[in-house]
């Protein structure tokens, strides 16, 4: 162990920009083009040494906190326990790694913004910091890639294309912020469930399934700061799937749209929305158009692009 006893990471959610679900693979996942865009809503994880050495512990605070494991199970734990492994257990003081997580979470859970793996991504970079390992940010992507696929964008962050599962990150170069807002459901929806529907819906059509491609409109839109364009270009294969397993999505997606939104998508497997506006101002008024309607539980305003999992000074 280094001196530093005690090390914090903010990591934001991300929002699917474009997602993009090819043919399903042999190994259960499918292969996408998935444009990842970083917003700024954050969960916090700090890491300390814990109390008996080699020993790992998860607590989670805030609204959701009883939907998160806090046992082996919770992505932070798994990705500590995945790095200790990688970094060969023991530490250069001769004793095992180990820690206690306090996860502090904002991030809505099973919402399809990658809560979980962002949790996961922040244990990384704290458990480095924390055992003194110096890793390369790329080597703790790799790590977090067994994970979950949306490990390895929650350490990037900005504007990314994920291909291959989703793991493999290549940065868009996008220009100013774009204003978002997030329609909160109750409940969420399991990830492996909506691909599963998704395929369901694909074979009862008979479709043949196209090999994912990246949208030129969508990464133009993004180079020029466009926020009209990216709205109009935004899409998620995986929304059909959604609204199937949770049809009052479909009225939320109107508000939004009626209220003037630029554009409106379930956000990666749902049941968040997110909306574009086109000003902060604007944010604020769909928000409150969304939550006077009452077709969501929460509605939350938010920026992108932001950075990925940072150490809190
Ligand atoms: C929906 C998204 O959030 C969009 O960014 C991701 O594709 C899901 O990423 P994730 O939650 O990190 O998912 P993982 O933990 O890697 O996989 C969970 C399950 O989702 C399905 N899955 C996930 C990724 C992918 N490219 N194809 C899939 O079919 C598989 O059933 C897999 O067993
Ligand atoms: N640290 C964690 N935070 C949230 N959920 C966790 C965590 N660890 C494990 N889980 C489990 O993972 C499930 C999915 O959580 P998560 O919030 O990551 O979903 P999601 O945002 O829909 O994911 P994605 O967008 O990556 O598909 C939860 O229902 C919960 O049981």
């Amino acid at each position: 162990m280094t001196a530093t006893q005690r090390v914090t990471v903010r990591v934001p959610a991300k929002v699917n920009l474009q997602l993009a679900v090819g043919p399903l693979r042999d190994d259960g996942y499918h292969d996408l083009v998935n444009v990842f865009h970083a917003v700024s809503l954050f969960d916090e994880v700090t890491a300390t040494e814990p109390a008996a050495a080699g020993t790992f512990t998860v607590r989670v605070e805030g609204e959701a906190a009883s939907q998160v494991p806090a046992d082996a199970t919770n992505l932070a734990t798994r990705a500590a326990e995945a790095l200790a492994k990688h970094a060969g257990q023991i530490g250069a003081d001769g004793r095992p790694y180990g820690v206690d997580l306090l996860i502090r979470k904002a991030i809505p859970v099973a919402g399809g913004m990658a809560g979980g793996s962002a949790d996961a991504a922040a244990a990384l970079l704290a458990c480095d910091a924390l055992w003194g390992l110096g890793l390369p940010r790329e080597e703790l992507m790799e790590i977090g890639a067994g994970i979950g696929s949306d490990v390895p964008f929650a350490l990037l962050g900005g504007t990314a294309v994920g291909t291959g599962r989703g793991e493999r990150l290549t940065p868009v170069p996008a220009t100013g912020a774009f204003h978002w807002v997030f329609a909160l459901a109750d409940g969420g929806l399991s990830t492996p469930r909506v691909y599963g529907e998704c395929d369901r819906i694909r074979a009862e059509a008979g479709e043949e399934v196209a090999w994912p491609t990246a949208d030129e409109a969508l990464m133009a839109a993004l180079r020029a700061g466009d926020a009209r364009a990216l709205g109009a270009a935004l899409a998620n294969d995986l929304e059909p799937a959604a609204l199937a397993l949770r049809p009052s999505l479909a009225r939320t997606l109107d508000v939004g749209r009626d209220a003037g939104a630029l554009g409106a998508i379930v956000s990666g497997s749902g049941p968040t929305c997110a909306f574009l506006a086109a000003s902060a101002d604007h944010a604020r008024e769909l928000s409150a158009a969304l939550t006077a309607a009452g077709v969501c539980r929460a509605a939350v305003t938010a920026e992108g692009p932001v950075p990925g999992a940072e150490i809190v000074p």
